[in-house]
């Protein structure tokens, strides 16, 4: 690995990203103060069923519908900018002459303009707020008759984006207003860019080989005093909840792993709402079962927090009702074998920037007891952790 000596700050790396033509991930784990940026000087993005032991040091970013439309993809770390030392470090394996260019292009990125990579995929379509209460009526129906458990419906909606709107500049401020999320902007030629601050551990896997995911469901706006502990929750959410935790121990079945511990459920906060999560935690190293990671990556996404239960008929019914397409909307992304590990987080309370648009994106949980109204005012409130984002340039 080589070290440039010179300073620069997140804005210039992205500025420069963007008017070479690469892909780039700025991310920043939740409860961290490390602001972490990985660009690729590859050709190519695309990449199959990722293998997290082995894969080199890059970002994940996969969509919902493994085998839809969109690709998944792999950033690779050929570069890896730190925030806090302002420094930038090159991949031993990284093109040369790539590296040199990018460098050459930070130092006269200053009067580039800030923009950010759009998506080649034609005109995106849109669910709108009867499309999405018929798709629910149907979905309480089809589970009524025993057809699945729970199935998430989502929908989208489309804000314009503010003459003053900086990508940067929202990262920054989604870092304090979200603390506690794991907080994400992405862009990659042809692909697009998206923004988001998920409150949602898919597979993450630390230093010490600690595995770590996590069952989220039920939603209640923030309680008036913001305290965990004032939180109600109806038999509705709880159920929601326990059918993911239920999925969670029925994939470490499937791999017979019988030692692992189990917190919760807790109440915590995820910006403007409350969540109910049981925290899943295994020593790999103590269990000997160093692909875990990968392993559970495949059993669980898309995971019943956002498909359902079980899995076949809830995705099937998502595919045939919902009426849109979610392209990366809860899809994972995240750092892979990063100098703090692997952190794979579901793409939630999202945003994809178009030219002059962001389609900011939201789901509910689908049970026997869902009313319509109360779910389309769900996704309301999800879809404002992102529409704050954007007020702030209004
Ligand atoms: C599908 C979403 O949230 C999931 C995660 C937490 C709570 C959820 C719920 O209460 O329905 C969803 O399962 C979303 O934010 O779009």
């Amino acid at each position: 690995m080589g070290t440039e000596t010179r300073h620069y700050t997140l804005e210039n790396i992205f500025r420069a990203a963007i008017a070479q033509q690469k892909a780039v991930a700025v991310w920043r784990l939740p409860l961290s103060e490390q602001v972490q940026a990985c660009i690729s000087l590859q050709q190519s993005y695309t990449t199959s069923l990722p293998n997290l032991e082995q894969s080199p040091f890059g970002f994940l970013f996969c969509p919902f519908h493994t085998s839809g439309q969109e690709q998944q993809l792999f950033i690779k770390g050929d570069l890896c900018f730190d925030a806090t030392s302002q420094s930038i470090t090159a991949a031993a394996d990284a093109p040369a002459a790539a590296v040199e260019g990018f460098t050459e292009a930070l130092q006269s990125i200053e009067h580039a303009s800030l923009g950010w990579h759009s998506s080649d995929a034609t005109q995106a379509s849109y669910q709108t707020e009867a499309g999405f209460k018929t798709a629910v009526e149907k979905a309480v129906a089809a589970i009524t008759a025993e057809e699945m458990e729970k199935v998430v419906l989502s929908r989208n909606f489309s804000e314009v984006v503010p003459a003053s709107f900086s990508p940067v500049a929202a990262f920054e401020q989604m870092l304090q207003t979200y603390p506690n999320a794991f907080v994400s902007l992405v862009s990659v030629p042809g692909v697009g860019t998206w923004m988001g601050a998920s409150p949602e551990i898919l597979v993450s896997i630390d230093q010490n080989n600690i595995f770590k995911t996590v069952a989220l469901a039920g939603t209640q706006p923030l309680t008036e005093d913001g305290c965990t502990s004032s939180a109600i929750w109806r038999q509705k959410e709880i159920e929601e909840q326990a059918m993911v935790e239920r999925y969670i121990l029925s994939c470490f079945k499937k791999l017979r792993l019988r030692e692992y511990s189990e917190i919760g459920p807790r109440t915590v906060v995820a910006g403007n709402l409350m969540h109910l999560r049981t925290d899943f935690k295994v020593d790999t190293k103590e269990v000997d079962f160093p692909t875990l990671g990968t392993d559970m990556l495949h059993l669980l996404h898309p995971t019943s927090a956002v498909c359902g239960l079980p899995k076949e008929p809830a995705l099937e019914f998502i595919l045939q009702h919902e009426g849109y397409d979610r392209s990366y909307y809860s899809g994972y992304l995240g750092p892979v074998n990063s100098s703090a590990g692997t952190h794979l987080f579901v793409n939630l309370r999202c945003m994809q920037l178009l030219a002059t648009d962001a389609i900011l994106y939201a789901g509910a949980g689908i049970t026997g007891e869902s009313s319509p109204e109360k779910e389309w005012q769900e996704t309301q409130h999800k879809m404002q952790t992102m529409q704050r984002v954007l007020a702030n340039f209004k």
